[in-house]
């Protein structure tokens, strides 16, 4: 799902990625149970068909034609200084990690956020001359109301222990990182890491070491099961020079031919939307889902106020403060 700006006529927009049937669900004799309706952006479950804005997977577009159709005009809304999310939703095992890029391994270029740190730089390569650039990377995630930094140099990795449980350990006597508003509505995240990346091996080491560190756990569904909100933010800023002085030429006033633009591309990979009954989970994986449900919950409550034109326009509340997870994505 994307969300936001480049000009387009609505600020919510809806795919669907259907994966293939992986090998163990093919061994255990697993059959598909979604069809796509030919030429449309169909999908039939049963009796119901559901139309969206894009289907990609099986025989509907290919995944290859994602990047381009949904997320390449949020990049190039970046540089116009529009702020857009993308997010990932569907039951735990559905391949929104996959979809997102969310586990990064090996230079792996596949997923949305690689495509995205390619394009953006190359995108800077071409302005370069006429604009300077400044960005910036935040990798966190949301673990039962608790936003953890996945970019803290001093966390330790832990593997998953007896309580069913992989991923970072703050370092004890650390504050907790909270989320605040400024005087002007910009969120910001109090004690989180904030690096200054120039280039696309920096990013893409960012993306990785957050990838590596975020929380898993097994679930009935998926044995590689990401437990949290992974939220993944890249901070553009630009000084556009709007009439480049030639040289030889002073100007009058250097700061009234520039141009200051700041816009924000969260990319994010939500826990899994699934029933505790059908993950089979119990005890503290119990109390995760209950805390998951809480935000996507949340999630889609701002989502429904937002994509309702008429009581935005009115000036509807949007409910951000119910969920960390909506209070972090405002802007
Ligand atoms: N489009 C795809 N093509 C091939 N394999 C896929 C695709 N999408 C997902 N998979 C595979 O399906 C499995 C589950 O995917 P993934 O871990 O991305 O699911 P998830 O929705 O993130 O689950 P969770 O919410 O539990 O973290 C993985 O083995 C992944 O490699």
């Amino acid at each position: 799902m994307e969300t936001g700006g480049g000009g387009e006529d609505c600020c919510v927009k809806v795919a669907v990625h259907v994966r293939p049937l992986i090998a163990d669900e093919r061994a255990q004799g697993c059959k598909d149970c979604v069809t796509v309706i030919p030429g449309k952006p169909q999908v039939q479950i049963g009796t119901h068909s559901f139309t969206f804005d894009h289907v990609y997977g099986s025989t509907g577009s290919p995944s290859s034609a994602m990047f381009e159709e949904c997320i390449a005009s949020l990049v190039d809304g970046l540089f116009q200084g529009y702020n857009a999310t993308v997010l990932a939703y569907g039951q735990t095992g559905s391949g929104k990690t996959y979809t997102m890029g969310t586990g990064f391994k090996d230079g792996c270029q596949t997923g949305i956020i690689p495509q995205v740190m390619n394009v953006l730089f190359k995108k800077i390569e071409t302005l370069k001359h006429q604009t300077e650039f400044q960005l910036h990377v935040s990798f966190i995630e949301i673990l039962k109301e608790e936003v953890q930094d996945l970019l803290d140099p001093t966390c330790l990795n832990k593997p998953e222990t007896a309580n069913g449980h992989a991923g970072k350990v703050t370092v004890p006597g650390k504050p907790p990182i909270q989320i605040r508003e400024t005087s002007n509505g910009v969120i910001t995240l109090a004690g989180s890491t904030e690096v200054s990346v120039s280039s696309l091996k920096e990013m893409a080491a960012c993306l990785e070491q957050g990838s590596l560190s975020r929380a898993t756990g097994s679930t009935n569904m998926n044995n590689q099961s990401s437990r949290s909100h992974a939220i993944f933010t890249i901070t553009l800023e630009q000084m556009r020079k709007l009439n480049p002085v030639f040289p030889g030429e002073s100007s009058p006033n250097e700061s009234m031919n520039e141009e200051y633009l700041c816009a924000k591309l969260h990319l994010v990979d939500l826990a899994g939307s699934e029933r505790a009954k059908r993950t089979g989970s119990d005890g503290l994986r119990f109390k995760e889902g209950v805390h998951i449900n809480k935000g996507l919950l949340a999630l889609g409550n701002v989502i429904s106020a937002l994509g309702d034109d008429k009581k935005r326009k009115e000036g509807a509340h949007v409910p951000y403060r119910d969920s960390k997870l909506t209070r972090l994505l405002q802007v």
